[in-house]
């Protein structure tokens, strides 16, 4: 299993190309097995999770070609309705094929994705969403089975919690279901409001994407589409946390400071200088004093759960005490033992960490358990005294195009081994 080694103390300067947007591509992917052609998504990440998802549309009979950043899908030749347990179980997101399946062929067997270390993460409101637009759906050993009589119909769906992906996998289901749906609670993340545009361009008929109400008029086909995924938030936030940590300065370019507001409040709050382009972010920490923030993650436009971990090892570096809680997932700390093992200081109470000053950081072997986590104790790894040695980095390969590279170019000691 491949680790990074990194040397600690370096300062951090200089400019990061962002990619596209793990959690827009994914869905966007998986839509295009509605259209009966072939779509072509531009700056789509090179990601372990894309290479999954890769996996299980060729699976299903889908055409896959690559041009550079362009991922060329075609959805006339998807033949199959089995997402099997083996690509399932590698990407929890690979139950998004549920609803595109259903809506287009009537019928969909995929594995029930169970949970990952940040929590047991249920799709109980997929199903019940399905159901309500008159799916029959069954669980046996391990799979969800859904079927429908004719075509899905369209419904006023309540979601009782705030979910993307259910928001996604209803609304991707509703563009080719009879009548007239409505999404009501629905997530309102950039990523929906993305997918939801490469929809409209196959052909669906949206409105409101990005609110809390999504009404859907299904239509009868669709068809494949050109569509750009919107730059990686999270990816943009991780780096420029790298810099305010390092008291460096980081470019990121190819990003939309739009959607990073909650972030970008909390490192202005944190006492970094931070300045918007159209498509640029440029965050300044040379020669300022980092301030601990507090941060309680809540569904988008709140502080995003994403970010939640590296915001917790800017707190170990920065001075004074604060608090990060999170609400979203209920296990989302498991960076938290491993931040302890290179001295920092924080107390876990419930589902809150408290962050009190740090008197110093010492590299040490960690362990990624997830894929925010990993970030986090990169991010620590560049700051801290000496030699850090991250496991298990497979995680941070699920999510962050080369991370290395891209750390390595603003100026840290960042190496892949191979063991
Ligand atoms: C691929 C992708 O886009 N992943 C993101 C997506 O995950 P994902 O779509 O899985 O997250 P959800 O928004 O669905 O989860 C939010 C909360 O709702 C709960 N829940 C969800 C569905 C359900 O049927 N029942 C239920 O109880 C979950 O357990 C969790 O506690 O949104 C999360 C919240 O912003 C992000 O952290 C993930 O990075
Ligand atoms: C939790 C995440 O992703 P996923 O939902 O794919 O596990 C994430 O991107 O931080």
């Amino acid at each position: 299993m491949d680790q990074f080694v990194i040397q600690g103390g370096t300062a951090l300067a200089g400019e990061v190309t962002i990619s596209g947007a793990k959690n827009a591509a994914l869905p966007i992917l998986f839509a295009a097995l509605l259209a009966d052609g072939e779509s072509h998504f531009s700056n789509v990440p090179q990601l372990r999770d894309i290479g999954t998802t890769e996996a299980l549309l060729k699976t299903l009979g889908a055409g896959i070609k690559w041009q550079g950043d362009v991922l060329h899908v075609d959805g006339s030749s998807v033949d199959k309705v089995l997402a099997p347990y083996e690509l399932v179980k590698q990407m929890r997101a690979s139950v998004l094929a549920l609803g595109p399946l259903l809506a287009r062929f009537g019928e969909a067997q995929v594995s029930l994705p169970g949970g990952c270390a940040i929590g047991a993460r249920p799709v109980d409101i997929h199903i019940r969403g399905l159901e309500r637009m008159g799916a029959v759906i069954t669980v046996d050993n391990g799979y969800i089975n859904a079927q429908v009589d004719g075509c899905l119909q369209g419904a006023e769906i309540y979601m009782e919690m705030v979910s993307v992906g259910a928001t996604e996998n209803l609304l991707m289901a509703a563009t080719l279901a009879e009548g007239t749906t409505i999404l009501e609670n629905a997530a309102r993340e950039p990523e929906i409001v993305n997918l939801a545009d490469c929809l409209i361009a196959m052909g669906a008929k949206i409105k409101g994407a990005g609110t809390s109400r999504i009404e859907v008029q299904g239509v009868e086909k669709l068809n494949g589409c050109e569509h750009k995924i919107l730059p990686d938030r999270i990816e943009t936030g991780t780096f420029l946390v790298a810099a305010a940590m390092a008291n460096g300065e980081v470019l990121c370019k190819n990003t939309d400071h739009l959607c990073l507001e909650p972030v970008l409040d909390k490192l202005r709050a944190a006492n970094a200088i931070v300045e918007v382009n159209d498509d640029s972010i440029y965050l300044d920490m040379r020669g300022r004093n980092l301030t601990a923030v507090n941060i309680k993650t809540m569904p988008h436009p709140g502080f995003p759960t994403d970010m939640q971990a590296q915001f917790t090892a800017l707190n170990v570096v920065a001075q004074g005490n604060a608090t990060i809680t999170e609400t979203i997932f209920e296990n989302r700390f498991m960076h938290v033992p491993e931040l302890q093992r290179m001295g920092a200081n924080i107390r876990l109470e419930g589902n809150t960490a408290i962050c009190g000053d740090t008197d110093k950081l010492s590299g040490a072997q960690v362990m990624a358990t997830d894929l925010r986590a990993s970030a986090s104790l990169i991010l620590t790894g560049i700051v801290a005294c000496g030699e850090t040695i991250v496991d298990r980095i497979y995680h941070v390969d699920r999510g962050y195009q080369r991370i290395e590279n891209k750390l390595s170019k603003l100026g840290a000691k960042i190496k892949r081994r191979h063991n």
